[in-house]
């Protein structure tokens, strides 16, 4: 496997590929799961070769101790990679490589989709992700970009930034992958102890018991199911339980015809910060 530490030696690999391969893009911070891997298989079945991103982005963070304390395995992560058969390059740039200059955000506009929930709660964290999903487009010039579900607002954000900044990339959207007990697959979830691991399940089993009963509830009341769900389990502290419209993110009080909802929620397991979603329809 092919391992670039720099945009330049990246750029020299793909350029005589880019006549007649198309190129695919899967960006990360790492610690590869088997939800990564499902994305970098969907991104080899629709691409000839797939540029695996593995870079651990500090201008997205607004929390140093979560910065400092994101797992870092690139060579597992190498290693699970070089078991899927196809064309990777990974790509692990050094911060000072990829941005070339200060390592800072641009300030972005993306029609308030940055000002709910997760953009509320991380101050200034969706410019940290639109100026590296930027620099990574631009760096790899792909067809495909692949991101997955599990951050749904991340992927509405990149849709945006793909308008705003007018790349050729499609942006290709993946269901989220769960573990056996639900928990959506995270990289953090490595800093779960098994008791946490274990109440962890909640999340899913709660978003699931909101979506079956949704047609029948209000979203009030919907707000103090989940509420009472998590009032009952001491290893899980929700931040926000949110009910918004899939489109526009808006925080939904009512229901109205004709729109479709999804419900987003963000819970602490000690200092670890999961995150979850759920189609209401
Ligand atoms: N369980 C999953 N199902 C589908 N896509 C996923 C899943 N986990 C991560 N992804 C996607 O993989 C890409 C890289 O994510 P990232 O490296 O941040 O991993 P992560 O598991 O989301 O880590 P964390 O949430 O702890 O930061 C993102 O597009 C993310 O949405
Ligand atoms: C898209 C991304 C790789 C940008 O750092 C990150 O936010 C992620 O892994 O979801
Ligand atoms: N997968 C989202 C990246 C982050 O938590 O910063």
């Amino acid at each position: 496997m092919v391992i670039h530490t720099t945009r330049e030696s990246l750029s020299t690999t793909l350029l005589p590929l880019r006549k007649s391969q198309k190129i695919g893009l899967v960006p990360t911070m790492g610690a590869l799961h088997k939800g990564h891997l499902t994305l970098v298989q969907k991104a080899l079945n629709e691409n000839d070769c797939v540029v695996v991103s593995i870079f651990v982005n500090p201008t997205q963070f607004d929390n140093n101790e979560d910065l400092l304390k994101y797992p870092r395995t690139l060579d597992d992560d190498v290693a699970l990679l070089s078991k899927l058969k196809g064309n990777i390059f990974v790509f692990s740039p050094e911060a000072s490589n990829l941005y070339q200059g200060t390592i800072s955000s641009k300030s972005y506009n993306f029609g308030n989709l940055e000002n709910e929930m997760e953009g509320k709660y991380r101050k200034g964290h969706f410019d940290g992700v639109g100026t590296v999903v930027n620099l990574l487009i631009r760096a790899v010039n792909p067809d495909n970009s692949y991101f997955g579900e599990k951050d749904f607002q991340q992927l509405q954000i990149v849709r945006k930034l793909a308008e705003i900044e007018g790349f050729t990339s499609n942006i290709v959207g993946c269901p989220i992958v769960r573990e056996t007990n639900g928990l959506a697959m995270s990289s953090r979830n490595q800093r779960l102890t098994s008791e946490q691991f274990e109440a962890a399940a909640l999340i899913y089993k709660t978003l699931s018991e909101v979506k079956e009963k949704f047609n029948s509830i209000t979203i009030s009341e919907a707000n103090k199911l989940v509420q009472k769900r998590f009032e009952e389990n001491k290893f899980l502290q929700p931040e926000y339980f949110e009910i918004a419209k899939e489109k526009t993110l808006k925080t939904a009080k009512r229901k109205h015809k004709g729109n479709h909802y999804r419900a987003f929620v963000a819970v602490f397991a000690g200092d670890v910060r999961l995150i979850d979603n759920i189609a209401l329809y």
